[in-house]
């Protein structure tokens, strides 16, 4: 048996428009490591349940859909869209589908596809379930207008009609079934480092995050390459 340390993991958690992504597909890039953005695959089989003319809070169907998930499912454009967000959080309360979902993300961490020598996920339970032996955890955040703002800017680029107030209030009605369902909660793991955003631009937010993460991601490659 090998004795070699596990590859590193950042583990990046927070609320939807916090910025998580941004920080965690450039950490990835800093360090050469492979991303996974999980919100993907709640948003994959959200709209995979509602195209089948179902409803995402069906626990049956949802799970059938997680279970049946097709890794290429994740490159439909759609899923960036409000109803695929809306979808995905109604879907990821079913127990059924965390538990459909978890081996392939825990498989991501623990050997990091392409040989990459690390692992970048982001989610909203990457510290506290998927990996809660990660390398070391992020937890960024941002007031509710704050990311409602962004979100809202982000549509306007893309071309997307959008209204500030109805950004503001998905938002908070993501919150709240993010944060208060049963399974795997939105909450920072006890051991992340909290990174509110609210004030900083993205490159400043992405050298605090740098500055967090980089001492423990080198020692724990410099512990593989001994
Ligand atoms: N520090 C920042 N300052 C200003 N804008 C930011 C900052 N961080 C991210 N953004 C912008 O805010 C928007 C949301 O960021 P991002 O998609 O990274 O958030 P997220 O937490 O991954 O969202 P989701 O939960 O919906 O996946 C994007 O348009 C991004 O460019
Ligand atoms: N680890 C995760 C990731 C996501 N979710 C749920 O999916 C929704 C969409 O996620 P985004 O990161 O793309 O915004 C999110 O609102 C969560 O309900 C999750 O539960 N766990």
């Amino acid at each position: 048996m090998s004795d070699t340390p596990a590859p590193p993991v950042v583990a990046v958690d927070g609320p939807a428009a916090s910025g998580k992504g941004t920080l965690a597909r450039r950490l990835a890039k800093q360090f050469d490591f492979a991303y996974l953005d999980t919100g993907k695959l709640y948003r994959a089989v959200g709209m995979k349940v509602v195209r089948s003319g179902g409803d995402p809070e069906d626990e049956d169907a949802a799970e059938a859909a997680a279970r049946a998930l097709d890794i290429s499912e994740l490159e439909d454009p759609a899923l960036s869209g409000d109803d695929a967000a809306s979808a995905a959080s109604k879907v990821a309360a079913i127990p059924g589908v965390r538990a459909a979902l978890l081996e392939f993300q825990r498989t991501f961490a623990a050997v990091p596809p392409d040989g990459k020598p690390g692992a970048v996920l982001d989610g909203r339970d990457i510290g506290t379930v998927i990996a809660p032996d990660a390398t070391v955890k992020l937890f960024a955040t941002a007031s509710v207008e704050v990311r409602a703002d962004r979100r809202h800017k982000e549509l306007i680029n893309r071309g997307e009609a959008s209204i500030y107030a109805h950004v503001l209030e998905e938002l908070k009605a993501r919150d709240a079934r993010d944060m208060n369902r049963a399974a795997a909660p939105l909450v920072a793991a006890s051991d992340a480092v909290v990174l509110d955003t609210s004030d900083l631009g993205i490159d400043e937010a992405f050298a605090a995050a740098l500055r967090i993460v980089e001492g423990p991601v080198q020692k724990a490659l410099e512990a593989r390459e001994d």
